[in-house]
């Protein structure tokens, strides 16, 4: 059997071995969801930064610029963090260059494994299948919020644990409590994440329908993982 462990902040993310992994890096809100969103909606690839000024320089090379801090758009950026911005296809065909307050972070000290994968509830079921496809342990790295526990990437990360349990095992209490909670709440995640704290502060900049899309199980069959050029891309 192989293993699935549970990383619950980037700032814990040296404790673990990330050597011959998959790391499976979630931003519930928002930025792994956009950058599913991003790829399923006809954007080429996805540059990820966590420096927000070696990002804004991307425009200058043609790249549509994502650029977010707080929950706002960060001054001088064509895109914030949302993902509803990419569903009319209106961006098809561009690169995009990303920058956000946690989940580029995380992204960004998952450098080192085997190969890095994107997670977000809209294509779980995808990524579960990729997965199950290859014979790695997994190392589920949740970006947090500016190095705390948040409850919506634990819970993902207890949906795929639960989705992986037939060949993946986890002895760890974190990925047990988890998976756990996902199967006593997973049938209403936005009623049980409307108490989280992260959704709490979204919802003060009035972007429900972002919350309600990132909650969405399964609209995607795509995976999304990082490529040997460093590039995110649809698989
Ligand atoms: O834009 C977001 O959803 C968050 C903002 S914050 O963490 O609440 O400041 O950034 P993200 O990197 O997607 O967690």
């Amino acid at each position: 059997m192989r293993k699935v462990e549970v990383c619950f902040s980037p700032e814990l993310i040296h404790l673990f071995d990330l050597e011959d992994k998959i790391v499976v890096v979630v931003d519930i809100f928002r930025a792994t969801s956009t950058m599913v969103a991003a790829l399923a909606n006809g954007i080429e690839s996805i540059l990820s930064f966590a420096d927000l000024e070696a990002c804004r320089l991307m425009k200058e090379k043609g790249f549509l610029i994502g650029g977010e801090r707080n929950g706002l758009t960060a001054p001088g950026f064509e895109m914030g963090n949302s993902p509803v911005a990419y569903l009319s296809g209106e961006y098809s065909g561009r690169k995009l260059a990303m920058t956000t307050t946690n989940g580029t972070q995380a992204i960004e000290k998952s450098k080192g494994a085997f190969e890095i994968l994107i997670g977000a509830f809209p294509n779980l079921q995808a990524t579960v299948s990729y997965i199950q496809d290859q014979n790695k342990d997994v190392l589920i790295h949740c970006a947090g919020w500016k190095g705390h526990f948040n409850l919506e990437d634990s819970l993902y990360a207890g949906a795929l644990v639960k989705s992986l349990e037939s060949t993946h095992e986890s002895s760890e209490d974190g990925a047990m409590a988890m998976s756990l909670l996902f199967e006593k709440v997973g049938h209403n995640l936005k009623g049980f994440l409307s108490q989280a704290s992260h959704a709490k502060r979204l919802q003060n900049h009035g972007i429900e329908e972002d919350i309600d899309f990132c909650l969405t199980l399964d609209l995607y069959e795509i995976v999304v993982k990082l490529d040997e050029r460093g590039f995110l891309v649809k698989v």
